[in-house]
């Protein structure tokens, strides 16, 4: 018989709340020893709903740990040169320790010239070719994408040896598949990662002990595709129309098919996104660090 196991949620709002007091207490220690402050520049280019809210939280959590934030918002027209114009002022302002593009950006502009004009030492995102080549060496010591290191954080509380398990990362974007698979790998599983081209995902989850999925697919993961058991790191953030006519967010995991078959699970909300900034203030606290050699 098929008995419902409890299915534990995974707090992430929590896990923020105490990986931003730690950056905070570390913030000021800085500025007592040093008197220098972390600076962080954040581009926002156009009037993306979802992004002028991320973009807004960045800057009041960045000023909330003592940070000192300058934000860049373009209009919709700005050009790619006028953006790498842009970057390379903020490579050589010495006020500024970590530089960050909100993405996505409008279409009208190729995204990864833009990346790879950002200084590697101030790449807090962990997005261009150098953080990139150093987590697929397997170092840990350049920066690492926000989103798949908070999703490894939040792994490593609930599982403290991940060697050996059987990891399905669904979604295989430069901003978060790809690094996530890269940071697994390096922490022993064996990892899968399927994509829009990939045709059996439905068994390969079956197979998993761990099923992270970031797509932007509402509900893609059923629960008829989870192993009993499994840790569900649902990263997706979709909005929809409730039937009491509200919006509401929901992931890329059917959550309620999931309950009862996964071990556990991180909501939506609550779950993976509010790491994201917190992993992005703890990035640029190091980017200050490695600036002074400390
Ligand atoms: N340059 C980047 N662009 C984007 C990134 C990124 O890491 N770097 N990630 C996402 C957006 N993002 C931060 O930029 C982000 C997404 C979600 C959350 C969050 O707190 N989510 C809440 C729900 C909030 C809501 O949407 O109402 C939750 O899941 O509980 C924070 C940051 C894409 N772009
Ligand atoms: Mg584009």
């Amino acid at each position: 018989m098929n008995t419902p196991i409890e299915t534990q949620l995974i707090d992430g709002k929590a896990f923020a709340e105490r990986m931003t007091q730690k950056v905070t207490e570390e913030v000021a220690e800085l500025q007592k020893t040093t008197g220098i402050t972390p600076g962080l520049a954040v581009i926002l280019v156009g009037n993306d709903p979802a992004s002028e809210v991320y973009v807004r939280n960045k800057t009041k959590q960045t000023h909330k740990v003592g940070m000192r934030s300058f934000m860049h918002l373009l209009p919709e027209t700005t050009t790619q040169q006028e953006l790498l114009s842009l970057i390379q002022r903020l490579n050589n302002d010495p006020d500024i320790h970590g530089i960050l593009v909100q993405l996505p950006l409008p279409k009208h502009l190729v995204a990864d010239p833009i990346i790879q004009a950002i200084r590697p030492e101030k790449d807090v995102d962990g997005l261009t070719a150098y953080n990139a080549g150093k987590l697929a060496l397997g170092h840990m010591d350049g920066f690492i994408p926000c989103t798949p290191l908070g999703c490894l954080l939040l792994l490593q509380q609930e599982v403290p040896n991940l060697r050996g398990l059987n990891a399905l990362v669904i979604g295989a974007s430069n901003l978060m598949g790809k690094p996530m698979a890269q940071l697994l790998l390096n922490q022993g599983c064996t990892v899968t990662i399927a994509h829009i081209d990939t045709r059996n995902t439905a068994e390969l989850a079956k197979q998993a002990d761990i099923i992270i999925v970031a797509t932007g697919c509402r509900e893609l993961v059923k629960g008829s595709w989870i192993k009993k058991g499994a840790i569900i790191i649902d990263v997706g953030i979709n909005r929809i129309i409730s039937d009491d006519k509200k919006i509401k967010l929901v992931g890329d995991v059917a959550f309620q098919e999931a309950l009862g078959i996964a071990s556990k699970i991180t909501p939506v909300p609550g779950g993976v996104g509010p790491i994201t900034i917190s992993c992005l203030l703890h990035n640029t606290l190091c980017a200050t660090k490695k600036h002074l050699s400390i």
